[in-house]
């Protein structure tokens, strides 16, 4: 039993081998700081972390790099809005980025290296492209010969004369920097310095750095000339990928990662979620509107991590429902282990026939979706014995047993960063911040109640009521299924 990866490089899922046995060398392309993240960024976010963890927990030893891109025009025009510098809004934003990360429980990474620290790198780069015929001055910029490359393109499968073809409508004469450039494809490593902007010395004159070589440099940097994962959204397969391909190996002579990893995009109604569309939803805002951050986490993970998700109101009230039923099960040992006589130094280990198939499940190219359906087992068998205590006074299943499953549930939630601990200390902020106190959903023990009270109805033959308590919890996501042996329930 092994991990499985889908490779973007070479379009197929391929058996996971790292350069260095036992080590992963990975890189994220993070956010550009000139606002607040929005739910696409938290997905992305959320994937990657638990793409981190999940190695971790597989007995890898992960270095896991995360970049601030703190130069681009983005950033500039934030920064003119807002009468303010360049460096103050992406300090501003790298700080909201980090409150928001912790209250969605993403690790941090080991190093969070940016443009701005990274100058000599991004130079040195440069330099060496251009000394191997790859770059070419004009006027002050530098820019990346493409037709130099020949591998270019081998990411994203866009061959060059598609590209002509596709461009020849769109590209503008008269634009500067379409005049300086030999060939409309090449792109800029380094862009001259203009009035008023922040710039940097270097052999070429004052200027800053195109976006795409930051990553090349930063990756080169700080885990080296070949990484095992290289990571991001589909939409930075091209031309951002494609491009960093193009300098890094263009230098190296190596393959800049073995595998090239995507996440699918977060949309509105089929639209990207995106700051530059600005269809998008922060994540303070929706959190700060009471919604769970671990139900967030929920929304994401059951997704597979290619499959683009569709935000809209019901998903998210879909993800807080299931997150409700993990939770009971999260919480039963703190619930109920005193009365079941667990003693805190006798920990079991969890269940390794559970532990097994989830590893089984989850090697296959990190199916998250499906771990989650053993964790919502685990749960569900935990809240029917929860509910068994309160009414009944008694179990069904051993003490023991039980203590067991409620470990395996914990571990394996823990993997995928779902803790029902750091959401309570999250929800007390919220409902101080906003008042709100999620009080529409259902507990596992108020769904059992009404079933009961829907049963003393049918008995009493008042179906007019029954159906009431049926309608009111299909309302509220349950869904009941009768049989002979009685009334079973899900959440939808
Ligand atoms: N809607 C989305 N769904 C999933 N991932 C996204 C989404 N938007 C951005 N990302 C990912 O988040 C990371 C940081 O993105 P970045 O800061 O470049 O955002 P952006 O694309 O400039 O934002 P926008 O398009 O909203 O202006 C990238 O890896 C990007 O692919
Ligand atoms: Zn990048």
């Amino acid at each position: 039993m092994s991990l499985s990866v889908y490779n973007s490089l070479t379009r197929r899922q391929e058996a996971f081998e790292t350069v260095e046995p036992g080590k992963v060398k990975m890189y994220y392309c993070g956010v550009t700081v000139y606002d607040y993240c929005h739910l696409g960024h938290a997905r992305a976010c959320i994937v990657w972390d638990v793409v981190r963890r999940y190695l971790d927990f597989r007995g890898y030893q992960v270095r896991y790099v995360q970049n601030f891109t703190d130069i681009d025009d983005k950033i500039l025009n934030r920064a003119r809005k807002e009468d303010s510098s360049m460096k103050a809004v992406a300090e501003k934003y790298i700080d909201a980025y980090f409150e928001d990360m912790a209250r969605l429980n993403v690790k941090e990474a080991d190093e969070y290296p940016r443009a701005t620290h990274t100058m000599n790198g991004i130079q040195r780069l440069i330099h060496d492209l251009e000394h191997k015929g790859y770059a070419y001055p004009s006027e002050g910029d530098v820019y990346y010969a493409v037709r130099q490359f020949s591998d270019y393109g081998k990411l994203s499968g866009r061959k060059l004369e598609d590209l002509q073809a596709g461009a020849s409508e769109r590209v503008d004469v008269k634009n500067t920097e379409y005049q300086k450039k030999k060939d409309p494809f090449d792109f800029a490593l380094w862009k001259a310095a203009k009035e008023g902007e922040p710039a940097w010395e270097s052999p070429w004159g004052k200027g800053r750095p195109g976006w795409h070589i930051e990553c090349s440099a930063m990756v080169r940097d700080r885990l080296g000339d070949t990484i095992d994962i290289h990571a991001g959204g589909e939409d930075l397969i091209f031309p951002h990928h494609e491009n960093e391909i193009a300098q890094s190996e263009a230098v190296t002579g190596q393959d800049l990662s073995r595998y090239w990893m995507h996440n699918g995009m977060v949309k509105v109604n089929g639209e990207k979620m995106s700051k530059s569309l600005g269809n998008f939803i922060t994540i303070r805002e929706l959190l700060d509107k009471g919604v769970d951050s671990m139900a967030l986490r929920l929304l994401v993970l059951q997704t597979q991590y290619r499959k683009p998700i569709d935000f809209s109101d019901r998903a998210i009230a879909g993800a807080t429902n299931g997150w409700h039923t993990l939770k009971e099960g999260l919480i039963f040992g703190e619930r109920y282990g005193k009365k079941l006589g667990w003693k805190e130094e006798n920990t079991s280990s969890p269940i390794s026939e559970a532990v097994e198939r989830f590893k089984e499940t989850v090697d296959n190219d990190f199916n998250f979706p499906g771990g989650l359906v053993i964790l919502f087992e685990l749960a569900k068998d935990l809240g029917r014995e929860g509910n068994i205590i309160v009414h009944e006074g008694k179990t069904l299943t051993a003490s023991e047993k039980l203590k067991q499953q409620w470990q395996t549930l914990v571990t394996l939630a823990g993997v995928l960063g779902l803790e029902a601990e750091s959401v309570a200390t999250t929800n007390e902020v919220n409902n101080t911040e906003s008042g709100n106190n999620n009080s529409n959903v259902l507990s596992d023990a108020d769904i059992e109640e009404l079933i009961q009270r829907r049963k003393e109805a049918r008995t009493a033959k008042d179906f007019a009521q029954a159906d009431r308590i049926r309608d009111q919890l299909q309302a509220q996501g349950v869904a009941l299924i009768d049989s002979k042996e009685g009334t079973r329930w899900h959440r939808s």
